[in-house]
């Protein structure tokens, strides 16, 4: 039977990029998703607003909401110190299963925990499961209705990272965090990965 697209995008990565080499990796899939197949990834013009915020953050622990095939997973946990921690939760087995490999060949394994479930079931276990109270940091690129629901899940102090608030769009997040007094959002424009359509990210900081 036909391959399906996350397969395509990880053989595209087995054959041009380096293992181990995370950079390659990345400039691999944005290659292949410009060049040969789109493919829903942040990309690498929104990828280096997000890298900028990783940096800036200097987050000991990250969550990240959507692994889909480890794109980002992997432009966040190669910007992290060895001892930092990113979890990512996908809960599509089959995609979980390409993300790993890709996450794999850059090398990132030991920063990552990949945890396959839901959000909505898995953030109220954080605590007890992987001990982590709250996030420095949380990426948030998984079903766009899911945001806000998940955010108020999340409400313990972290700095919120939403892509895609304009293209598809996520409506009632982006109207909560910008009149919350809970937050102070901030929106970095830029464009749908690959294309000329308007996107961006939204930095949402939690105020207590
Ligand atoms: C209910 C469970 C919730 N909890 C969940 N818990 C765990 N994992 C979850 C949860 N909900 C979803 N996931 C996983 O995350 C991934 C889902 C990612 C979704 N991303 C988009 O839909 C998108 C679309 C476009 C786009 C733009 C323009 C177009 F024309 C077409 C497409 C661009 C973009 O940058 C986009 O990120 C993955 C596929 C899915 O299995
Ligand atoms: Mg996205």
């Amino acid at each position: 039977t036909r391959s399906t697209r996350p397969q395509r995008l990880l053989a595209a990565v087995q054959k041009n990029a380096t293992r181990g080499d995370p950079r390659s990796v990345v400039k691999a899939i944005d290659e292949f998703c410009r060049y040969t197949e789109w493919a829903m990834n942040v990309g690498d013009e929104k990828g280096c607003i997000l890298d900028s915020v990783v940096s800036e953050v200097n987050p000991a622990t990250v969550l990240e909401l959507g692994t889909y095939c480890g794109y980002s997973t992997v432009r966040i946990a190669t910007l992290l110190p060895p001892d930092a921690k990113l979890i990512t939760l996908e809960f599509n087995p089959d995609f979980a299963v390409i993300a790993r490999q890709v996450i794999a060949w850059a090398g990132q394994e030991e920063k990552v925990h990949l945890v396959e479930g839901s959000s909505g079931d898995l953030i109220p276990k954080m605590k007890e499961q992987f001990g982590v109270k709250s996030f420095d940091l949380v990426f948030l690129d998984h079903w766009k209705d899911r945001y806000l629901p998940d955010a108020k899940l999340m409400e313990a102090g972290s700095v919120l990272l939403a892509d895609n608030v304009i293209c598809p769009g996520s409506p009632d997040y982006l109207d909560y965090v910008r009149n919350s007094p809970k937050y102070r959002s901030q929106y970095f424009k830029s464009h749908l990965e690959y294309t000329k359509v308007e996107d961006g990210l939204e930095k949402s900081v939690f105020l207590g």
